[in-house]
């Protein structure tokens, strides 16, 4: 990715920059350390990975994007709702190089905002991301795609080190393979950020996953459950 000249754009470069979207909506973010609180969602189309569980297939083709927006357009849009966290996501949101970066830091630039995380799915090299964008209010939050999303071997492992302490690594496991796996990656490749272990919702009982992260005592991780999912219907979009 080549690096982002200006750190602050002009509104003429921002209307000049132009991405796919799904959809940008208020609830309170279902996940991560930051769940409960409202959040803005801007959710950009297209993704590099067809995970098997994925729950937003209606994020990348033969879906087609609902609409293509610059991002003065989505900074406006942001702007309207009261939350102060944004979450980034998609598809996959770090898809476009430098538009992606250049939305980033437009958002981080709303003084209104003071948490914007982007949920990243562990097939994109943070490295660029991290040496450009440089707002306190910017956080990654990777998704370690495990050996049931059929991704696995696109997973850039070498993202582990670069995660800082306000970083999130997410594991979706969907069974007791997966949970091995993760186990196993977080013994082999120290990282910062802080491990989360969110259930496959079909396929692996909460319960379950909690036994599992006791009986192997990881007093390290934490359990993340998806609270949006409880709150409404699971295949409800917008929320
Ligand atoms: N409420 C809510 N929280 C979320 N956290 C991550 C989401 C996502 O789709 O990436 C999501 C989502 O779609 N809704
Ligand atoms: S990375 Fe996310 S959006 Fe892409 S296929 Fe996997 S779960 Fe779906
Ligand atoms: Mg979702």
């Amino acid at each position: 990715m080549e690096q982002l000249e200006q750190q602050h754009l002009s509104a003429k470069d921002l209307k000049n920059i132009r991405l796919p979207m799904v959809e940008i909506f208020e609830t309170v973010e279902g996940e991560g350390t930051r769940a409960g609180f409202p959040t803005v969602f801007v959710r950009l189309f297209g993704c590099n990975l067809r995970c098997t569980w994925c729950d937003t297939k209606y994020s990348y083709p033969p879906e087609e994007a609902e609409m293509v927006m610059s991002i003065a357009d989505i900074i406006e849009q942001v702007s309207k709702y009261k939350s102060t966290h944004v979450c980034l996501t998609g598809g996959e949101p770090l898809l476009y190089g430098t538009k992606s970066a250049a939305l980033i830091e437009a958002l981080a630039d709303m003084e209104r905002l003071t948490d914007i995380h982007i949920e990243t799915n562990g097939a994109v090299d943070l490295k660029p991301f991290l040496a450009t964008v440089h707002s306190p209010k910017v956080r990654y939050i990777m998704d370690y795609k495990l050996p049931d999303s059929g991704e696995e071997e696109q997973m850039l492992v070498s993202n582990f080190t670069l995660l800082r302490p306000q970083d999130e690594l997410k594991f979706v496991i969907g069974s007791e393979r997966d949970f091995q796996r993760a186990v196993d990656l977080l013994t082999e490749h120290p990282t910062k950020a802080l491990p989360l272990f969110s259930p496959v919702w079909e396929t692996m009982p909460p319960y379950k996953l909690v036994a599992l992260m006791l009986e192997h005592g990881l007093s390290h991780v934490k359990l993340n459950m998806q609270m949006h999912k409880i709150i409404w219907d699971p295949a409800m979009r917008g929320v």
